[in-house]
């Protein structure tokens, strides 16, 4: 850490160290502004801080430990195509796959010039498709996508495609990630091989559980359909073009994107082929418009202003200075169902690292642990430890004010509920509100003494409140663009590298060994492995 960080960070923490740094009652008790302070725009959503800890100094200090951090600078450099994906010598322009032309260079090229052409080469597959130019080999129309994918060219594509779609819409959409074949014995029997396309989505064309998948389904085309007639069934989103053509995918429906789009960060790429296929190339283009709205704003506005900086310093309060391991993630929304499991991985991904940049151990703690379920569910599954387990867990709110729907009675209980949440969390109820109201309830003494202690809410527990006006493509896009910037931000924060993940590759390798353990050719190398391999050996052979 450099002198001055290390001297914004010592700000911070005496600030943190003030007994009601962690109070949030009496700041919304004792100040009916604090809502339209703590409260900020961008891209047509609207960031609520209002319930968390942060003060003005708090949040002037969060902001000069940003400078002193070097977060703007990073943002600048990663916006200039520079190399900041260090470990893996790479960019990381996944702005560009939303810039208007001319937007992004790097390396002496234009990357949005690059982008154009892909978009222009889907935008035209996916109008053949939809207008019937394009079909099956036995001459029907397409009218089910199969996205083979897994991580992020699963997670991000699956998530838009959910919140999206509409009955009515072009094509339904189906994804398949998990190697456990399970998963495609439930999907198969809904699908007519001459009805289906199936896009192979990975960037590398190397992964195992998607290969699997796809050998599995292209022999599914083949049995339905004959050899020849399969590849007019496939289509593969990568950057391997000699893999994809070792697959027999034609050139002509490879559509690829470049080395300098992670993976959880690639939806906006050919990988989202499966949304504009399911939800119309207009959708998928506002998807890219909200995006790149929300980054004009995050490149442009200061950080006192700049939502993704303002949503990184107050997980940096949280993490760092309060010592809230963990975020819960609630949409109310069951159009955004799979969000959260989007931001698991483009959070813990980018964020679950222990080493700086230059490889030193991190003196902090980063990434926490995120989770997330719709509400209202999550009420009545996880909230109760959020509400009062030993350890605050903050949440973000994602609210939605105008549903697709006509049914408005049940969506003010959505939102009725979501706003009571963040109250109960934020308010609490003391343990003389719990007793008076038992009290009024008519309960003897003994049942009240008794019961107190568990009736009473901490209260003090921070939430973030997002609101978008109603979920279109748009709004959408903008919405995951201010999550993959403040992970940016983070990341330059801690002064970790938010674009590798070399975090998931032991586990790959060690499988790689079991594999022929698995099928009794070579013993496990460790004892547990062993094991446990001759006992599921034994369970099998009876
Ligand atoms: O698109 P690919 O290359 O198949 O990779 C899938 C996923 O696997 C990972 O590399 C991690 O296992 C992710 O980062 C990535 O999104």
């Amino acid at each position: 850490m450099t002198d001055s960080k290390a001297a914004a960070w010592d700000v911070v923490a005496g600030l943190a160290r003030r007994q009601d740094a962690a109070a949030i009652r009496p700041l919304l008790d004792s100040d009916p502004g604090r809502a339209a302070r703590f409260g900020f725009r961008a891209a047509g959503l609207l960031l609520d801080l209002s319930r968390t800890s942060l003060t003005e100094p708090v949040l002037a200090a969060l902001l000069a430990l940003a400078e002193a951090s070097g977060v703007t600078r990073f943002r600048d450099a990663m916006a200039a195509g520079e190399k900041v994906n260090t470990t893996e010598g790479r960019a990381a322009l996944h702005m560009a796959l939303r810039a208007p032309a001319g937007g992004f260079h790097t390396g002496g090229q234009d990357a949005s010039a690059v982008v154009r052409g892909t978009l222009d080469a889907m935008a035209g597959f996916v109008r053949g498709v939809h207008e019937g130019s394009i079909r099956g080999a036995g001459g029907d129309r397409f009218t089910d996508v199969v996205n083979i994918g897994i991580g992020g060219s699963d997670l991000g594509p699956a998530m838009v495609t959910r919140a999206l779609w509409r009955h009515g819409m072009p094509m339904r959409a189906h994804y398949l990630a998990n190697v456990d074949a399970h998963a495609w014995e439930a999907l198969r029997p809904t699908l007519d091989p001459r009805r289906t396309l199936v896009l192979v989505a990975s960037k590398t064309f190397t992964t195992q559980e998607t290969m699997t998948n796809a050998h599995l389904v292209r022999g599914w085309l083949v049995q339905g359909l004959g050899e020849a007639a399969a590849a007019r069934h496939l289509a593969a989103l990568s950057t391997n073009l000699p893999a994809t053509a070792a697959f027999g995918i034609a050139p002509e429906r490879v559509f690829g994107f470049e080395e300098w789009v992670g993976g959880r960060f690639s939806l906006w790429s050919a990988v989202g082929l499966s949304i504009a296929l399911a939800c119309g190339i207009e959708a998928f283009a506002g998807l890219l418009a909200g995006a790149r709205a929300m980054d004009d704003h995050f490149l442009a506005a200061p950080p006192e202003a700049n939502l993704p900086l303002l949503l990184a310093a107050t997980e940096v309060w949280h993490v760092n200075f309060l010592g809230y391991p963990a975020r819960a993630v609630l949409p109310y929304d069951e159009r955004l169902s799979r969000f959260a499991a989007h931001l698991q991985q483009v959070e813990m991904e980018s964020l679950g690292k222990r080493v700086t940049l230059d490889g030193q151990p991190v003196a902090h703690a980063t990434g926490p642990v995120v989770f997330g379920e719709p509400g209202t569910n999550a009420q009545h599954s996880f909230l109760q430890l959020i509400h009062q387990g030993s350890t605050p867990v903050p949440v973000d709110f994602v609210l939605v004010a105008r549903p697709d729907h006509a049914h408005a009675g049940s969506h003010r209980i959505l939102l009725a509920n979501a706003l009571a949440q963040a109250e109960a969390l934020a308010l609490g109820r003391t343990e003389a509100e719990a007793r008076a109201e038992m009290a009024r309830g008519g309960m003897d003494q003994a049942a009240i003494d008794r019961l107190a202690p568990h009736r009473t809410f901490p209260g003090n527990r921070p939430s973030t409140s997002i609101l978008l006006p109603a979920l279109t493509p748009a709004s959408l896009g903008a919405l995951v663009a201010l999550y993959e910037h403040k992970v940016a931000c983070l990341g330059a924060f801690w002064g970790i590298n938010p674009f590798d993940q070399w975090g998931v590759e032991l586990g790959k390798q060690l499988a790689g060994g079991i594999l022929p353990a698995l099928a009794g050719d070579t013993p496990a190398s460790d004892a547990a492995t062993a094991a446990m391999v001759a006992e599921i050996r034994r369970l099998q052979a009876g």
